[in-house]
């Protein structure tokens, strides 16, 4: 039997003159990476805007674990159950590693501002149980030992782990990473990959943005890639890239 995280069809949105997306739908099962892939310019970050609630699509209907939302803000989007990261880094930078997971955490949580407000003994018991559970998560991105620190200080490879663990706090249905890969290293790519791979084992489910093909193919179960808005090709990455119109819009291109 199939699990499906998330079913998204007919997603349309215009710029002006510009058909930044022409009817785009994908389907995640549970478990899966699932990559958004496509020249400069394709329409990946704007189906990202458009699903996380930051742009409101002209049509398409949206369902997350069976059940239809509307991505009209970005807070709605994240209590349904999708959490995402930037291409570029989003973090409090100011905060430390610890604190930047808790306040993902928070969403989750029950005491609310009057709470906080009076350090109701239930406050205090929900802080302390947030600040474990960001720890651990901390812990499982690879992070651990730079809870104290401030996120600004990091490395950027850590940086965008804190920004994983950060998303994981949320208990998301689907994890939205927004080319993490982006600025990194060999080395740091290579931890990615892990990284990516054990919350797969998790049974977490992942859609994913990103330039650098081969860790695309090399990760991802299923790949939809955009092309001028349009979707030219949706399979496993062997047939992808197999798929001719793939190849022209990929060699069309001097980008990657
Ligand atoms: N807010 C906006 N206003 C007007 N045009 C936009 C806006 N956002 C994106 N576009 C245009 O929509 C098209 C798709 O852009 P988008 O950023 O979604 O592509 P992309 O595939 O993410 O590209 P890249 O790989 O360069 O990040 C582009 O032509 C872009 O200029």
């Amino acid at each position: 039997m199939t699990d499906t995280v998330l079913n998204v069809s007919g997603v349309s949105k215009r710029f002006g003159g510009l058909q930044a997306l022409s009817d785009v739908g994908i389907k995640i099962e549970r478990g899966q990476v699932y990559g958004l892939i496509g020249p400069n310019g394709a329409g990946k970050t704007t189906f990202f805007n458009v699903l996380t609630g930051m742009y409101t699509p002209d049509s398409g209907s949206f369902e997350l674990a069976g059940k239809p939302y509307q991505p009209t803000a970005v807070h709605t989007v994240a209590k349904a159950g999708i959490a995402r990261t930037f291409q570029n880094i989003r973090l409090f930078a100011e905060m430390t590693a610890l604190e930047n997971v808790m306040v993902g955490r928070h969403i989750r949580t029950h005491s609310g501002l009057l709470g906080a407000v009076f350090r109701t003994p239930g406050f205090k018991a929900e802080e302390l149980a947030i600040a474990k559970r960001a720890q651990e998560l901390l812990d499982y991105v690879g992070i651990g030992k730079f809870a104290d620190y401030k996120a600004r200080t990091l490395s950027y490879g850590d940086q965008r782990r804190l920004e994983i663990a950060r998303a994981l706090a949320t208990d998301p249905q689907l994890i939205a990473l927004d080319e993490p890969a982006a600025g990194m290293n060999a080395t740091e790519k290579v931890m990615l990959r892990e990284l990516i791979d054990r919350i797969r084992k998790d049974n977490r489910t992942i859609l994913l943005i990103e330039h650098d093909v081969k860790l695309v193919m090399g990760l991802c179960d299923r790949v939809t890639v955009l092309d001028y808005g349009k979707q030219i090709a949706e399979g496993t990455p062997a047939d992808v890239q197999k798929n001719e119109k793939v190849i022209e819009a990929y060699l069309g291109t001097s980008g990657h």
